[in-house]
């Protein structure tokens, strides 16, 4: 049952195969058993999850079953959960309960999904590599001796360690994409505003968005159904219809139009991932999709200004943590700066500070034309390169990442090596426009990720040529050796 997609489990509880209080505890026995080697889930949220899989077991009996009723999934630890810590991989919140659910926690729990657990992440989101949690690093089931990326790392090892079907992620500059890559397994970013943010921990608030990290795009479309669309509680959520996004999993793929940008194609990148690119892009041609190279001139400024608008907005959200209301504070402080200083002294971690120092200086007073102003004319032109090209073409195909899963601790000590890794996925946060990445091969033996980036509210087309690309590939079945005896 563990290799089993949230389709397939689906059906499988509908037949009445095994009930859902019997796959949560044989998933909930499996991941005491194994996460010591992946340490990808922060909280085990037990009680809870037996007690929602056996409310999802009585309404099935009774006739009221949703296509995700009784299925598991964890959550990435941003997401506030009512009654389940909520530590966003930091000190800082490491007693953090909230007294409400987040929007997507909550209308997953409406569907009659049962949760798991919290994921282990990168500390506040800020991070390629999940080095920077506050409990340790996530690791790859692929080579445990290699990072799963960042900073949805959690989320994705267990995902592809097959001890949860499906998780949430959060995407601000890659975070969805770059470790679903890593750990082959396929990750959606919705355009911006697709998801509610509320009671999501803000990063980055004009980039983060949330999404589903699964086995296959038909569970990406299954869970995002019942993610996205409008929230009274966010008022950047869009208010803009939600399709059935399961409808257009079949569509033909004849007379697509993919676009190539050059500058994704460059020197730099592992030649094994632009060789698996290649031949992920051949199979759409054989599907009866055209091919043509593209331009987005503007692709080398992306990281340049996401690293100065990403701290910018960092350093104004995480100012609410001061040791006043909740989360960490210091013992016996001498008076309110003391209490300042010592609380977000002792629960921040380096790369945390880093970027409130950074943010910090770039909106300062002086330095804010040349650098944060700057950068948002530089977001405009990036977001405008993406405009231009998607009127000619339907989706954009590129790497996920310049390089596969990395040994742990070789980016770590560098913080722009690291920054470095989101050079294919950021442009599109910058931008607001959705992406997905899903497996389509191997360097080595690590997974590659292609990346399929599409227009404005466009994820349903998205879905379709994923979906159509695992059903005439198995790059997404494949599972790490140490576990295919399970
Ligand atoms: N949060 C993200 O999307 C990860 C990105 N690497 C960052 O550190 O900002």
């Amino acid at each position: 049952m563990f290799n089993l997609t949230l389709s397939e489990l689906s059906q499988a509880l509908s037949q009445g195969q095994f009930s859902s209080l019997e796959l949560t505890q044989a998933l909930l026995e499996r991941i005491k058993r194994l996460d010591s080697q992946y340490n990808s889930f922060i909280t085990l949220s037990e009680e809870q999850a037996l007690l929602q899989a056996k409310a999802a077991d009585a309404s099935r009996a009774a006739g009221h079953a949703t296509p995700l009723t009784g299925l598991p999934v964890a959550h990435k630890d941003l997401f506030c959960t009512q009654g389940i810590r909520t530590s966003c991989g930091s000190r800082m919140l490491d007693n953090f309960v909230s007294p409400y659910n987040a929007t997507l926690v909550e209308r997953l729990n409406q569907a009659g999904m049962v949760t798991l657990g919290k994921t282990n992440m990168d500390e506040f989101a800020m991070g390629s590599s999940n080095e920077s949690s506050y409990y340790g690093p996530a690791r790859n089931p692929w080579d445990s001796q290699r990072v799963p990326g960042g900073s949805s790392g959690g989320s994705a090892a267990a995902v592809a360690a097959r001890l949860v079907p499906a998780a949430t992620g959060s995407d601000t500059g890659g975070s969805i994409r770059q470790p679903a890559a890593l750990c082959g397994i396929t990750g959606l970013k919705p355009t911006y505003g697709r998801i509610s943010r509320y009671g999501m921990i803000a990063y980055a608030s004009s980039f983060d968005q949330a999404g589903p990290m699964t086995r296959s795009a038909e569970d990406a479309a299954l869970l995002l159904q019942a993610m996205a669309g409008e929230d009274p509680l966010d008022s950047t959520c869009a208010v803009h219809p939600v399709p059935d996004y399961r409808a257009s999993l079949n569509n033909s793929l004849s007379g697509l139009r993919i676009g190539l940008p050059k500058e994704y194609f460059a020197e730099g990148t592992d030649p094994e991932i632009l060789q698996r690119v290649r031949e992920a892009v051949a199979e759409f041609e054989k599907m009866g999709a055209q091919v043509k190279e593209v331009s987005l001139p503007n692709t080398q400024l992306s990281i340049p200004a996401y690293y100065i608008l990403a701290p910018a907005e960092a350093s104004s959200n995480l100012s609410r943590f001061d040791g006043v209301r909740y989360g960490h504070r210091c013992a016996a402080p001498k008076d309110l700066e003391d209490l300042y200083k010592r609380t977000r002294e002792e629960g921040f971690g380096t790369e945390v500070k880093r970027r409130i120092m950074v943010g910090t200086y770039a909106l300062s007073e002086g330095f804010y034309d040349a650098y944060y102003r700057k950068a948002q004319q530089i977001r405009r032109l990036i977001q405008q390169d993406f405009v231009r090209v998607l009127q000619d073409v339907d989706v954009i195909m590129a790497p996920v990442t310049p390089c596969a899963a990395f040994p742990l601790g070789e980016k770590n000590s560098d913080p722009v090596s690291m920054y470095m890794e989101d050079v294919f996925t950021l442009s599109l946060n910058l931008a607001g426009l959705p992406g997905m990445s899903i497996p389509c091969g191997f360097s080595g033996h690590l997974p590659v990720g292609l990346q399929l980036i599409g227009n404005y509210f466009d994820e349903a087309r998205l879905l379709n040529i994923a979906h159509q690309y695992q059903q005439v590939t198995d790059w997404h079945q494949h599972t790490p050796a140490n576990l295919s005896e399970d």
